[in-house]
């Protein structure tokens, strides 16, 4: 039996899965990865250490699911939108002021372009109409920019920047064709036109790109789930233990990965067309898609064929949504004792405080648990539907109790945040006509029913999981499934191997206390804008 090996690479980790036909997870192993930060918003990591992870983690999961390596037909890779810069012969150039080689990727999240950012806004560029009106510093060309005018050394020497995805395709199998959701998404590639804005390029400083028409940063476009190359390479099979040859697909971002593992899944709820997945990791991202273009301000795209092939896709989100979560509650002064009591149990301070909400009534007892506390947990801006990174934290109704009870509600009320948040998103999404009705739930946050419960509360939107328990590294396996040819393109695939499972109604008893609360939110999110002039 031909199985498929899904590989997702997170901010905190890289993840591999080995699936059956159907969307059936046999294994699945996990190899956590290095993040370094410094001063003035520098996140950055390294590509090898990715793939020795990655490396590690297949080979875990390949062993777990008692199969032979030549038992895998296909595999997909998905990860975050990180810059990867490579110099001659693929070797790592450094990106930042450490000067070391091996930290040559500018992750995501990383905002030491702001001022690149803000001039590119400035230049009403064509382009910007396809990333929501606003490019963000958390995509590649701001970063590029950043790099050709900070780091010229490593801007020139540089043989290929890629999107970290189609780092690891190529690193798999030497192909260096981008996948259209990386491109489309996070440099400005214009896919309904198939082409790159050279205009774009030579305005706003990275001539250089064009001149050499675009050779090191993407000539051949391709979808997600096109198969490489010749397939796994000697190297890369040694590598990862599998047989070389083995079926490559072309890759996703890691949330994208989340949407294809859940819009297109079979179930009763919502169709392609209204489904918005909700993606909720160390970031959230909304994916929700259109038959036609959606211009929605605040809300990137709209990009063509980005996530689901044919369609137009709007991607929303906040940058900091688990990470959120956990910067706040660690700063409780009942968070040492609570951390101490989740790592005796194995379980991130998150995930201890969600099953502790769970104990004290769950979200039925929201209004007691979050008492008059109010979180707008924008610690790394707002990236939808304000496109504002310079949009920061607020807490409201603090007082003294340092109980584990009062950090429970510190806990429930940062989650209800992130919920409001989403609920903007919709509503903002509505007002263009988007038919949003059901949301489709994935992400290591989006395992808890607590969390599924409160994101259904906030937004008062339907919230349906998938019966995987890993939704993105399904969605992955998917790309290897059409890349091997069992499956005739990826809506196939999404229908074949997902399905709809729990179901989250609003609860109605609530409705009126979460709108009281969204006001206030709102009202706070207000404040911190006027305070910031
Ligand atoms: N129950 C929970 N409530 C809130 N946040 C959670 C919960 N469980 C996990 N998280 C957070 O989700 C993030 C990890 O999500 P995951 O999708 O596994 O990571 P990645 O971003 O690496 O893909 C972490 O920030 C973690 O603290
Ligand atoms: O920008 C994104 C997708 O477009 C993601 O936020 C980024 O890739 C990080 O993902 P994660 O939170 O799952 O680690």
């Amino acid at each position: 039996m031909p199985h498929y090996l899904g590989i997702d690479v997170g901010t905190g980790s890289a993840r591999a899965g080995v699936f059956d036909q159907v969307g059936n997870l046999l294994a699945s192993a996990k190899q956590d990865i290095e993040v370094w930060r410094e001063p003035g918003d520098i996140v950055e990591q390294s590509s090898n250490d990715i793939w020795r992870a990655v490396c590690i983690a297949t080979r875990a999961a390949v062993a777990q699911a008692e199969i032979a390596p030549e038992a895998i037909a296909g595999i997909g890779f998905d990860a975050t939108c990180s810059l990867v810069v490579l110099g001659e012969g693929g070797v790592p150039l450094p990106v930042g002021p450490s000067n070391n080689p091996e930290r040559n990727i500018i992750v995501w999240m990383d905002h030491r372009a702001m001022e690149q950012t803000r001039r590119i806004n400035r230049s009403g560029a064509a382009v910007l109409s396809y990333v929501g009106g606003v490019i963000s510093p958390e995509m590649e060309t701001p970063k590029l920019l950043w790099l050709a005018e900070n780091m010229p050394a490593t801007f020139n020497a540089a043989w290929q920047f890629l999107d970290l995805a189609d780092f690891l395709t190529w690193r798999a199998t030497g192909s260096l064709a981008r996948s259209i959701c990386t491109v489309t998404c996070k440099w400005t590639y214009l896919a309904h036109e198939s082409r790159w804005d050279e205009t774009y390029f030579r305005d706003i400083g990275l001539g250089a790109l064009g001149d050499e028409a675009f050779a090191r940063i993407g000539t051949e476009i391709v979808p997600a789930g096109a198969s490489l190359g010749g397939g796994l390479t000697a190297q890369a099979a040694t590598d990862l233990g599998l047989a070389p040859g083995t079926a490559v697909a072309a890759g996703l971002i890691d949330a994208h990965a989340g949407g294809v593992g859940t819009v297109g899944a079979r179930g009763d709820f919502g169709s392609v067309l209204s489904r918005m997945a909700y993606v909720f990791g160390t970031s959230a991202c909304t994916l929700s898609s259109t038959a036609e273009p959606a211009f929605v301000d605040g809300v990137w795209g709209p990009y063509f064929s980005a996530m689901v092939p044919g369609l137009w896709l709007n991607e929303g989100g906040q940058s900091a949504a688990g990470a959120a979560i956990d910067h706040l509650v660690r700063m409780h002064p009942a968070a040492g004792e609570a951390a101490a009591k989740a790592q005796a149990e194995e379980l991130s301070l998150s995930a201890w405080l969600s099953l502790q909400a769970q104990s004290r009534g769950g979200a039925a007892a929201t209004p007691a648990l979050a008492g008059d506390i109010h979180v707008v947990p924008e610690f790394l801006g707002n990236r939808a539907p304000f496109a504002d990174p310079d949009a920061r934290a607020l807490i409201a109704g603090l007082d003294l109790d340092t109980s584990l009870d009062s950090l429970v509600g510190l806990y429930v009320a940062g989650v209800c945040g992130l919920g409001y948040g989403a609920r903007q998103i919709v509503r903002a999404e509505h007002d263009k006509s988007i038919p949003v009705d059901t949301i489709v739930v994935s992400g290591g946050a989006g395992q808890s029913p607590l969390v599924r419960q409160l994101l259904a509360d906030t937004t008062g939107m339907v919230v349906v999981a998938s019966t995987s328990p890993e939704p993105v590294l399904l969605g992955s396996a998917m790309l290897g499934a059409v890349a091997a040819g069992a499956y005739k393109d990826l809506v196939t695939a999404m229908a074949g191997m997902s399905e709809l499972g729990e179901i989250y109604h609003p609860d109605a008893s609530l409705a009126g206390w979460h709108a009281k609360r969204f006001a206030a939110f709102e009202l706070l999110q207000q404040a911190g804008k006027a305070i910031r002039g």
